[in-house]
């Protein structure tokens, strides 16, 4: 997908929402682990009940490995329901993936190739050739950690190295990368107060922003720094909206919490 497509469909609904689909199967509804597939059961029914109001869907890959080859079947399956039923809604694999430049070579080939999502997260740590294998695809975008959300982000990212933090030279940095144009970043919804100084950098590349409901990251906040002239950022919660109810109703609790963050989106743009 290109970035003027993700745009229009940020007009079209209204919307910069990305809902995470992080399943837990200890946190779904119970009655759903009768099904042959809970986990794609269980996606599949958020989807059908959000689709109109999210315009990305991020799975994280922690939830799928931890539940060996059927949780990568489930995320296969779950993919390729996205692409074929919601070809117009982007996908993200958080992956947080990087390694020496063959390694990344496969690590693309898994999630741009196979599974065909339109993005993925990297770790900007292994620097220029982890990352450009990535960025070589066209109409794929790599998802660069700038600051993330949690605590740890203080250890190293904001740390001064040549008198400047650690993350403004990756975001620097990165922008002279081959293909740097597919790039987009990870800034975490908590850390708002960066976004004014990290917009000087990158006036206008996507910014996915997670951490608000379970987290505690505010949204008036994000897109009053972060919002740029063309949207520029995709808004993640996770657990906050898949897990507002357990019970028979899980699936229209969770697209009542994602109405309630499109509305307050909608008044936003
Ligand atoms: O790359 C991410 O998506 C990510 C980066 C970050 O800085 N913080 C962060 O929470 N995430 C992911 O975003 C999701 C947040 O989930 P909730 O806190 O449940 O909304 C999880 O999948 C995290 O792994």
């Amino acid at each position: 997908m290109t970035t003027q497509e993700l745009v229009q469909e940020i007009k079209r609904k209204r919307s910069f929402l990305c809902i995470g689909l992080d399943v837990d199967l200890t946190k779904i509804p119970q009655h759903l682990l009768k099904e042959e597939d809970p986990i794609f059961a269980f996606n599949k029914a958020i989807i059908d009940a959000t689709h109109h109001l999210a315009v990305a869907y991020k799975p994280n890959l922690a939830f799928y490995e931890a539940y060996g080859i059927k949780g990568l079947e489930a995320l296969g399956k779950t993919i390729d329901y996205l692409n074929q039923n919601h070809p117009e809604i982007f996908t993200i694999a958080d992956a947080k993936r990087g390694d020496i430049g063959n390694t990344s070579g496969m690590y693309a080939k898994a999630f741009f190739e196979d599974l065909n999502f339109d993005s993925v997260t990297v770790a900007p740590y292994m620097g220029k050739d982890s990352v450009e294998p990535f960025l070589a695809y066209e109409n794929k975008h790599t998802i660069l950690l700038a600051l993330t959300s949690n605590a740890g982000a203080y250890d190293f990212q904001t740390r001064e190295v040549e008198g400047e933090e650690l993350y403004k030279h990756v975001l620097k940095t990165s922008k002279t990368w081959k293909n740097g144009q597919n790039l987009m970043y990870v800034v975490g919804a908590t850390k708002a107060e960066f976004l004014a100084e990290i917009r000087k950098i990158i006036p206008e590349s996507f910014l996915l922003v997670p951490g608000v409901g379970a987290q505690g990251g505010n949204l008036q906040e994000v897109c009053k720094y972060g919002m740029s002239q063309n949207v520029g950022l995709l808004i993640n919660s996770s657990r906050g909206i898949i897990y507002a109810s357990n019970g028979k109703d899980f699936a229209e609790a969770a697209a009542e919490k994602a109405a309630e963050l499109q509305q307050q989106m909608d008044r936003l743009l």
